[in-house]
């Protein structure tokens, strides 16, 4: 940068002195395009719960639900993330509710799709939500989740949620193979434009805590963990070896988990692949500003948006968060 001037020709102020140069300079903009909202689906009707850990989120029934997707709509959010919270008794080993075609989350889809067509619908492909044992997989005896036994569970589950209408499916269970297989029954069963969001660069993370709350799967883990098949937090390199196998097998879009904390991540990604590149603000960052927004410690608008365009300027082109509502009502207002 030999052309740079020195101190006092240069002064990085004169640009930053008016809201109108300021305007002119700002690299990233922020919009109600860059949302997706997740939610959490629970059976019955006319019900609603508070997620203790996560206030402000609810668990909805479906009734309950079309109102939140009324509102995301509304305001320009282009697409819904969706959890079911399955009532233990539909729990098993192997988490077969999860491909049942009456099960809550094919009720919810075709309800989601007949009132709002426009609205783009994504669905969790993992068993979590639907095992006893709250791993995302089929175990063997000593706990380890089977790998191709949990794919061929992983396609049932896309071709029920694809038979359902959803737009996008986003397997979240990090077995290795899953998006070629996912991808080939798909198209198989003629659901060739159901389109996968994989979740490439899912990390073993803490900050997953409330969101196991939410679904109830956390009881039913336990003391057991992840980490035989989410990534090491440790690793970045791995994250690209991720998501290069996930776009050879593929995926239309890549994700990566958490957010804020593994932005170097998203940034690595965008730079390398460039292809369409999500980042998931999860429930423990959610939880964390909420946290301190309750304590009168942080201005939540302020925070917020600064995150979610932190996100932007990492390179991610949209980011799944709890605040989307919020935050595509602040930008309206703004
Ligand atoms: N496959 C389950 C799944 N899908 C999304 C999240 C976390 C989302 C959040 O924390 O907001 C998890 C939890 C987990 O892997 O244990
Ligand atoms: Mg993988």
């Amino acid at each position: 940068m030999s052309f740079l001037r020195q101190f006092p020709a240069t002064r990085m102020r004169r640009m930053r002195r008016d809201d109108f140069s300021r305007r002119l300079m700002r690299e990233h903009v922020l919009t109600a395009n860059d949302f997706i909202l997740p939610v959490f689906v629970l059976d019955g009707e006319n019900r609603e719960e508070e997620v203790a850990s996560m206030p402000g989120v609810k668990r909805q029934s479906i009734d309950l639900l079309l109102k939140t997707a009324a509102e995301a709509v509304a305001l320009g959010i282009p697409a819904l993330a969706l959890f079911p919270v399955i009532d233990g008794p539909l729990k098993s080993l192997d988490g077969a509710e999860a491909w049942n075609p009456d099960g809550l989350v094919p009720r919810t889809v075709r309800a989601l799709k007949q009132a709002f067509p426009q609205l783009g619908v994504i669905t969790d492909g993992a068993l979590d939500p639907y095992t006893t044992h709250g791993q995302d997989g089929i175990i063997d005896d000593n706990g380890y989740v089977l790998n191709e036994a949990t794919v061929a569970a992983l396609i049932k589950q896309a071709l029920c949620h694809a038979a359902a209408g959803v737009d996008v499916v986003a397997p979240s269970d990090m077995m290795d193979g899953r998006n070629g297989s996912i991808r080939q029954a798909l198209d198989e069963a003629g659901f060739e434009l159901t389109r996968i969001l994989a979740y490439s660069a899912k990390y073993a993370s803490a900050f997953y805590g409330p969101f196991r709350d939410a679904v109830g799967s956390s009881a039913n883990l336990g003391k057991a963990d992840k980490y035989t098949y989410q990534m090491d937090p440790a690793n970045g390199n791995e994250a690209l070896h991720e998501v290069a196998l996930d776009l050879t097998e593929g995926a239309d879009m890549v994700m990566i988990k958490p957010g804020l904390p593994y932005l170097d991540i998203v940034r690595r990604v965008k730079d390398e692949f460039g292809v369409p590149t999500y980042a998931y603000q999860v429930s423990g960052e959610y939880a964390m500003i909420k946290a301190a927004v309750q304590n009168g410690w942080l201005d939540e608008k302020k925070v917020v948006l600064e995150t979610l365009l932190a996100f932007k300027r990492a390179g991610a082109d949209g980011i799944l968060t709890y605040f989307a509502i919020d935050a595509a009502r602040w930008l309206k207002d703004q």
